[in-house]
Order: C-alpha cells, then structure tokens, then sequence
C-alpha cells in the first residue's frame, strides 16, 4: 500500500504483541495512519481476524501455553485470506527454537522480519547474537536470499543494512542510522509497518516500502536530534509527517537491487 491509501483505508492491523513494546507498536501503527489492536484471547480471534487487514505475531515473550493458540490464530488468518507476519525475537535460543519451528510447520507465514541473527537461524547459518540482538557478522544478502528459499516467505532482515528477499527478487538498503538500534522496540513497530503496508496485498514492493519508511523516518529524525530520549519521540513525529514524494525519492536513491 501506498501511504496515501493507508491513510485513506486505516487497515486494521491486529497484534499478538509481546509484553515489552507493545504501547510503542500502537503508536507507530496509528501516526503512519493504520488503526491498531491488540489481544491475546483466543475466544476473540475469529472476529479480530475477519475484521482486521493484516496479523502480526510476535514471539518475544511467548509462553509455552500460547502456542497452540498462536498457531489457531494463524490458521484463521491463513483462512480468511489475511497477511501473516512474524516476528521471531531471539529464535536463535533453543527454547525459544522449537515454538517457532511448530508455528512454521502448522500455519503459513507470508513474511518473517528480524534482525540478522533471528534470520540466518531460518537460513541455517551461524550468527552471533546476544538475547534479542544481532552481535556479529556475515552475508546479509545471502542470509535473507537463503531463509526465503527454506520458509517459502518473503524476509524482511533489518539492521544497518535492510534486506528484503523472496528468494528470487532481493532488494538491499543500506543507510547506517545509529540511533535506530537504541530504543527497545523498533524492531517489533517495524513488523508491525509491514503488516500495516502489505493489508491490501502481500508483496516485495509492500514490505520494501514498510522497510524504507522506518529508515528514513530515522535519517530524518538523527538529523534533528542526538540521543535516543528525544530520539524515539522525533521518530513517531517523523513517521507522521512522512510525505509520499519523498518516500519515493529516498526509494529511487538509496534501493540498491540484489
Ligand atoms: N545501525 C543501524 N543503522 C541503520 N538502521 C538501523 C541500524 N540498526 C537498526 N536499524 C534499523 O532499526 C530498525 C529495527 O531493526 P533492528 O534490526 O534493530 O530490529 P530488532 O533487533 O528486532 O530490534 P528490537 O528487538 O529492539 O525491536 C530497522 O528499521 C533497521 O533498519
Ligand atoms: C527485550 C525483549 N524481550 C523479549 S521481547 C523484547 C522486546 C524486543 O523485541
Ligand atoms: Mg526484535
């Protein structure tokens, strides 16, 4: 979707937040213009899901009796024909490993969107991680290109450099903004901006567009302010302020076709 026609429809993008950032994933949702929800109740899924453009889950603070329900959650999404996106915070940690890969094995998702290290565990290539964060360093291109051939989804891998991947078409952003990596969080809103851009239609160029918003939006905000406090408030505003031209523009200049 374009911004324009996410400001005008509002998709509904329905959350199995985790417990840490949710509040953030909210806002981030609203100020680019979709309308967010949040809930964990499996009696309400039907109706969340039939009414909702977009379902995000993310596993950063699953519990093992979340699971199954998370897995119905999906198969009704995958039913109603609503785009599925994964975050999968941390998969690299064993016990964290085996929920994931159940999810996988039972349910269709269309996206999965994680920092390096969280993709390369789909792709089967070591990389160093400490708890939710991407510590070392490898191919990201061939990382993404790999983990969309073995799951059959589209991967968003974020970091420094952004790579979006079906296995076949890739796409690379490469615009180093420190400050994107100092707010717990921007990660999980960043998935949550890719449920909200692929509502209408699950595509490269959706996601790709998710993906550039939230880095521009953080090009713009470090231009104006140096610490991560005032940092994550400017990025919310910048998120708001957002214009299609130059959305297009920062696309035109800085996408760089794997
Ligand atoms: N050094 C960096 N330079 C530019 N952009 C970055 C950098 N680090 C992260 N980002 C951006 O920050 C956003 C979140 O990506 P990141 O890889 O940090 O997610 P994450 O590890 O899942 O974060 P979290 O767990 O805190 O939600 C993406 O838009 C990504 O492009
Ligand atoms: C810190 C943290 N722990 C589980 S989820 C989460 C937020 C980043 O995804
Ligand atoms: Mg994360």
């Amino acid at each position: 979707m374009k911004l324009s026609e996410i400001k005008d429809k509002k998709p509904l993008v329905f959350n199995y937040a985790n417990y840490v950032t949710p509040q953030f994933v909210a806002n981030v949702i609203n100020v680019i213009g979709g309308s967010p929800i949040m809930a964990r109740e499996l009696e309400e899924f039907p109706d969340l899901v039939t009414a909702s453009d977009a379902v995000v889950i993310n596993s950063g603070t699953w519990r093992r009796s979340e699971l199954l329900e998370t897995i119905k959650l999906a198969q009704l999404a995958n039913h109603a024909g609503k785009v599925v996106v994964l975050d999968p915070v941390a998969v690299g940690i064993p016990s964290r490993s085996r929920p994931v890969a159940a999810l996988m094995a039972d349910a269709h998702v269309d996206i999965i969107r994680g920092n390096a290290a969280e993709i390369a565990w789909f792709a089967d290539i070591d990389f160093a991680s400490q708890g939710i964060d991407a510590t070392g360093n490898g191919d990201v291109e061939k990382i993404a290109r790999l983990a969309a051939k073995k799951t059959g989804a589209i991967i968003a891998l974020s970091g420094k450099t952004d790579v979006i991947s079906d296995g076949q078409t890739t796409k690379i952003i490469d615009v180093d903004v420190p400050l994107l990596a100092t707010n717990v969080g921007t990660g999980d809103a960043l998935s949550a901006l890719i449920g909200t851009f692929n509502g209408d239609s699950v595509s490269i160029e959706n996601t790709l567009r998710a993906m550039a918003t939230m880095k521009l939006a953080g090009v713009k905000a470090s231009e104006k302010v140096k610490t991560p406090g005032f940092f994550v408030n400017q990025l919310l505003d910048e998120l708001f302020l957002l214009q299609e031209d130059e959305l297009d523009a920062f696309i035109n200049r800085e996408v760089n076709h794997g």
